[in-house]
């Protein structure tokens, strides 16, 4: 399991050194909302950009904003390893995907709590990454949603059923007690915010959740 550190519930005014806090994390990732989307407002490519020469991690760019297709090109210059488009955000599901490829950075579609796992099985062949939703997204630190879980297993079964190769990840409500639940169900990457940001020691959280998920 690959520990997702989520800077949404970083301290905003010491960035660069919260990223330092959780370098044992091999994905950093990095909640992009337009106030739209979603009622919240965070990072466009610039935040990306100058966090970018502190971190060897893999940016895992999730974009919760209207028409992505707009600001796939700002955020792979700005340095983006992966981005995550919502399949409910976008008409184009598919040219997206197909963009983001082209600019050389991997692509993940990702599933609302209300969107079924059938929304995306026409574009499963072409990601790297499903992001399934334990929370409706916007903000951190809210519950996690166990009726989702079942839709992480139905990926995974998907994928072997068709010999594909991505990897799923799970974002929202992920704990010390939830980690074990979504490991189980085959989940690759867990992102945690509040559970990580909200302790003295991140890293350890980060420790303690991969050890967790190890079992
Ligand atoms: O995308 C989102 C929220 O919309 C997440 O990435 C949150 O940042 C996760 O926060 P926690 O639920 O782990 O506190
Ligand atoms: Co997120």
């Amino acid at each position: 399991m690959k520990i997702a550190p989520s800077i949404l519930s970083a301290d905003f005014a010491e960035l660069k050194t919260e990223v330092k806090r959780v370098e044992n994390a091999p994905y950093l990732h990095i909640d992009i909302m337009d106030g739209q989307f979603v009622d919240n407002l965070t990072f466009g490519p610039n935040v990306v950009k100058a966090l970018r020469p502190h971190s060897s991690q893999v940016f895992d760019c999730h974009l919760m904003v209207i028409n992505p297709e707009k600001y796939i090109k700002a955020f792979a210059q700005a340095g983006a390893d992966i981005i995550g488009v919502h399949i409910e955000a976008t008409a184009h599901i598919h040219r997206v995907l197909s963009q983001i490829k082209q600019a050389g950075v991997k692509a993940e579609v990702v599933i609302n709590p209300g969107t079924p796992v059938a929304a995306i099985k026409e574009v499963l062949p072409l990601v790297d990454q499903v992001l399934v939703m334990t929370v409706d997204p916007g903000f951190g630190g809210q519950a996690f949603l166990s009726e989702t879980v079942s839709k992480v297993k139905e990926l995974a079964q998907l994928r072997l059923q068709a010999g594909l190769q991505f990897e799923i990840e799970v974002d929202g409500g992920v704990n010390a007690d939830t980690i074990k639940t979504v490991t189980a169900a085959g989940a690759d990457v867990a992102v945690a915010g509040s559970f990580v940001f909200g302790s003295d020691d991140p890293a350890k959280q980060v420790a303690l959740l991969k050890e967790l998920a190890q079992g």
